[in-house]
């Protein structure tokens, strides 16, 4: 053979051996868990449709069964459909399946995001924290914010019913604050909540599926890469940027008051006067409580949106909850924590609200796989990206009838009289996922479940939702399923009108606000007299 045969052999070799690399590149394994057809080096990219993602990944559940995989370019993405599924996986391998995905965000704030950080030894340490300092017990203690927030929660719907939006959101940011950093947010124009939202905001667009993600060959480009050609990278450094003034800042107003002696109950107080071996640097304290605010406020208000949108359109079941709230607690005073366990109606509200509308329609933040495994025969990839199907799960029409109906008489008093359904192990007895499952499961369960139910219980009790009309007295048309884009979903804005449901009711309302008062300071913050009075002795 002569050395220009040879020189072709070789060529040609390249070529084919290439060719055939770039042709199998984004296409399905064998034994990979089924799914739509891909075509070579996207996959099944082009198939993703730009908005209602969940309404694709249910189209797949039904074509392809409780197990589907999607090639994303180069990256592989299995959908987990039914609750068996993720009980033998997510729950049951929890040792291989509790890993977060390899994005290319980690990369910038420091990997300390405890929601997008690996099951490493810091994330046990961060995950600690929550587990000493949110559990049912502790939560507890979080109670009095939360009714005093509901205060002017009620008093704003009443006064200014129009803007119910932004009063949802300011309640719950304002619990979430409270909790966090023992601050009120006594209005949603306040600086440093601005600043949380703004970064909020970006850090959740910058965590939606990106190209650089998919393609991981692309990173050592993006690294290089000045920002200015690339939106995401600006994005990036500008989260980067609010994250190291602002988180540090709230660290030192907390710091602060510790050495002033105000040494009242909030997380963040709680993680630097820690004193065990696992206690985490100020660094990591700072980032776990701004990473805690993060994932506490658009979700509870995202959810408190979906109860208000399920009361105007159905007005039977918002009667029946009233009806129940009237015989057991009366019209003399606001619902309380404690009628939980005589209020099952309301409770099956508060359960149907996580599993009609769920703010994560896609577990909000996919797990990973660390190893090769098999599952059923097939195939799942380490470092696949695993996504609960919440939507399709929540609403799977064999445990749910006529699942789109809201109802909460489908939940039994005693399955509701458990608090933590919602993050049962067990995964087949869950109504909804919601909040996600296995060690990620979410930590700040027991904290939203009481924010929500106290706010919801108030509001049935002393407010009537109804859909708004045309001048003609037609009822505006409402899309039931409509939602806003990305992994954290609110729904649709809709037109509702709030009235209060008598003068009684309307008068103790403004007055309950009135009193409260004298509990604020000039900024609308607690005065030590209220921390004193409501934790005595702390
Ligand atoms: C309705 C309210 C809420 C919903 C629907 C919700 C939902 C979720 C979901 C789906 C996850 C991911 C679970 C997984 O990966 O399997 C999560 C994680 C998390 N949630 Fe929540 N959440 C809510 C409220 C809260 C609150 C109030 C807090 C804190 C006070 C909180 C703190 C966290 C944290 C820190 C994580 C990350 C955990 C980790 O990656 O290990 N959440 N949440």
């Amino acid at each position: 053979m002569s050395v220009q045969t040879l020189y072709w052999v070789v060529a040609l070799s390249f070529a084919t051996f290439f060719s055939f690399k770039v042709f199998r590149y984004g296409t399905r394994p064998t034994n990979f868990p089924p799914g739509p057809p891909t075509i070579p080096v996207l996959g099944n990219l082009l198939q993703l449709p730009s908005k209602d993602l969940h309404l694709f990944f249910d189209k797949m559940s039904k074509q392809y069964g409780p197990i589907v995989s999607l090639k994303l370019g180069g990256t592989n993405l299995i959908l987990l459909n039914d609750a068996t599924v993720v009980r033998d996986l997510i729950e049951k391998r929890s040792n291989i399946y509790s890993a977060r995905p390899d994005t290319y965000i980690r990369e910038f704030v420091g990997n300390r995001n405890i929601a997008f950080r690996n099951n490493d030894d810091t994330w046990r340490r961060q995950r600690k924290m929550y587990h000493l300092r949110l559990n049912t017990k502790v939560a507890n203690q979080y109670i009095p914010y939360q009714v005093f927030d509901s205060k002017q929660l009620m008093n704003d719907l009443l006064h200014d019913p129009g803007r119910y939006v932004d009063h949802l959101q300011r309640y719950t940011t304002s619990v979430a604050s409270t909790v966090l950093y023992g601050m009120r947010t006594s209005t949603a124009e306040n600086g440093y909540v601005k600043d949380l939202m703004d970064w909020m905001e970006k850090t959740s667009d910058a965590q939606n599926f990106q190209l650089v993600d998919f393609y991981d060959f692309l990173r050592p480009l993006y690294r290089i890469m000045p920002a200015r050609f690339s939106s995401l990278k600006t994005k990036l450094l500008e989260i980067n940027t609010i994250e190291n003034r602002l988180f540090f800042s709230l660290l030192g107003i907390a710091k602060e008051n510790i050495a002033k002696g105000k040494v009242y109950p909030s997380f963040i107080r709680d993680m630097l006067l820690a004193e065990d071996k696992d206690r985490m640097s100020d660094i990591e304290i700072a980032n776990n409580a701004a990473h805690g605010f993060g994932a506490a406020t658009d979700t509870q208000w995202n959810t408190a949106l979906g109860f208000v949108k399920a009361m105007i359109l159905y007005p039977k079941v918002q009667q029946e909850a009233q009806l129940e709230i009237d015989k057991v607690v009366g019209s003399n005073r606001m619902p309380e924590w404690e009628d939980r366990e005589n209020l099952p109606y309301v409770r099956g509200i508060i359960e149907e609200s996580f599993r009609w509308m769920p703010t994560t329609l896609t577990a909000a933040v996919p797990h990973c796989v660390t190893r090769d495994d098999v599952y059923n025969g097939y195939i799942i990839p380490k470092g696949a990206i695993i996504m609960m199907n919440v939507w399709t799960l929540n609403n799977d029409d064999e445990t749910h009838e006529n699942p789109r109906d809201f109802d909460p008489s489908r939940h039994s008093a005693e399955f509701t009289a458990i608090e933590s359904n919602s993050i049962n192990p067990e995964a087949t007895k869950r109504s909804n996922f919601t909040f996600g499952a296995g060690r990620r499961v979410c930590p700040g369960f027991h904290v939203a479940q009481r924010g929500l139910f106290i706010a919801i219980s108030r509001m049935l009790w002393g407010f009537q939702f109804s859909r708004r009309k045309d001048a003609s007295g037609d009822l505006i048309p409402i899309d039931r399923d409509a939602i806003t884009s990305g992994l954290i979903v609110q729904p649709a804005p809709f037109l509702c009108d709030i009235r209060p449901r008598d003068e009684k009711r309307a008068s103790i309302i403004a007055e309950a606000w009135a009193d409260a008062q004298s509990d604020l300071d000039e900024k609308g913050n607690f005065t030590e007299e209220f921390f004193e009075k409501v934790f005595p002795g702390k």
